[in-house]
């Protein structure tokens, strides 16, 4: 008999905004139910504190080595998890811990989240699996993106028709990333560009905001195509998957000079672009794609996203399928944390090229 879980995912994404805290109920394979969710913001000056550790990551020449503020800044990450798990208030089985990701380096084959698994497990009483992209990586996986084989247990939750179809999940955070999921196939995935974090980055540095809430400012500008398209020319697009970003790999070099809203437009514009051109290499196209990540929220983003897309492909937001967008990746890490105990391929070389599918993570046990 198939084994349920109960399962906690926490995941702490590349928009450094906070933590997201999943409960779900799990067989690792075709059952999932989501149970119940929380999120926990960090305050500015702690998302300032990680601003610093990405810079000294830097310096990194191993990923055991934590140089300049890296030490620290993991401890408070790791006390930060804590206090989220502990303001979930559930037990489970198994606690997935993404940590926070302060170097990517799929070409080297290293990539580092801070976090203390050993600790979480022995403040919060539960069994914690961690570090879940490095085996990945040691059988040439690009280490991310590892959701994909959540999406595709949610696909198969959706109609008939709407699966035959082919469902592209999308998620827009700091960086944005896709799975294709044909029924019967292993998911194909990458990440597809920058999601919200240039955008962020422009409106934080033009406006003192943090961030495009809605997308009224794009909303207001005329994006320039010459500018999406010089993007679009970088060699990262150039590449077909599996391929994966860091989040320092793109600049604001292009936009600047702009005014406030046509930056922010033409950004948003190249978000949208950035995920259709990942889908240019599918043999076909999938009928519907499910937009997750706060960038579901931009409605500039799902404007282009939606004309670039075309009348062929619905372009829908996950909640119209039930799904909850700001919460899928955390629900992901809770299934990971399951399919990892029981031994289960986390990655495929469909969704990161790894050389077979591969489990993956480290596991902390509850003393
Ligand atoms: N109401 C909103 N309007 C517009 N944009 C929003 C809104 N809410 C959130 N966002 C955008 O979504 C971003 C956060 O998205 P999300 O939490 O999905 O990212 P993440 O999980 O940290 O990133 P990643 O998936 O790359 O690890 C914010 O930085 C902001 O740009
Ligand atoms: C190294 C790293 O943390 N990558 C993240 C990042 O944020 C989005 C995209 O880039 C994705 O590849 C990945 O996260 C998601 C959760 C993943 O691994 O599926």
């Amino acid at each position: 008999m198939k084994q349920i879980m109960r399962a906690i995912g926490l995941m702490s994404g590349t928009s450094m905004d906070g933590i997201d805290v999943a409960l779900i109920e799990t067989d690792g394979i075709d059952y999932v139910k989501p149970l119940k969710s929380t999120a926990l913001d960090y305050n500015p000056d702690f998302k300032k504190q990680i601003e610093r550790a990405l810079v000294d990551a830097q310096s990194m020449t191993n990923r055991q080595g934590r140089p300049g503020c890296l030490a620290d800044v993991e401890r408070a990450i790791t006390a930060w998890h804590i206090y989220a798990v502990a303001q979930l208030g559930e037990i489970a089985d198994v606690v997935g811990f993404h940590g926070q990701t302060v170097l990517h380096r799929p070409g080297e084959g290293y990539s580092v989240q801070l976090g203390d698994g050993a600790a979480l497990a022995r403040e919060s009483g539960m069994d914690v699996v961690f570090d879940m992209r490095a085996n990945d990586m040691v059988h040439g996986g690009q280490g991310a993106p590892l959701v994909p084989v959540y999406h595709q247990a949610l696909a198969a939750q959706l109609d008939e028709d709407t699966q035959n179809g082919g469902v592209g999940f999308v998620n827009i955070g700091g960086i944005s990333n896709a799975t294709f999921v044909f029924k019967g196939e292993d998911p194909i995935a990458l990440d597809c560009g920058p999601g919200n974090a240039l955008l962020d980055q422009w409106v934080q540095s033009e406006a003192g905001i943090p961030y495009d809430d809605g997308g009224h400012i794009a909303g207001e500008g005329i994006a320039d195509n010459t500018i999406v398209e010089r993007y679009l020319q970088l060699p990262f697009f150039e590449r077909q998957g599996p391929k994966s970003l860091d989040r320092g790999d793109f600049t604001l070099d292009y936009v600047k000079g702009m005014e406030l809203s046509d930056g922010a437009a033409t950004l948003a514009k190249l978000t949208a672009n950035a995920i259709a051109k990942s889908a240019a290499d599918l043999t076909r196209m999938p009928k519907m794609l499910i937009i997750s990540g706060g960038g579901a929220r931009n409605a500039s983003i799902m404007r282009y996203l939606n004309e670039v897309a075309g009348d062929d492909v619905t372009v829908a937001a996950s909640e119209s399928y039930g799904f909850n967008a700001d919460m899928m990746e955390a629900e992901a890490w809770a299934y990971l944390a399951v399919r990892s105990l029981k031994g289960l391929p986390l990655t495929f070389p469909s969704t990161t090229g790894c050389d077979k599918p591969v489990t993956g993570g480290v596991f902390a046990k509850a003393i």
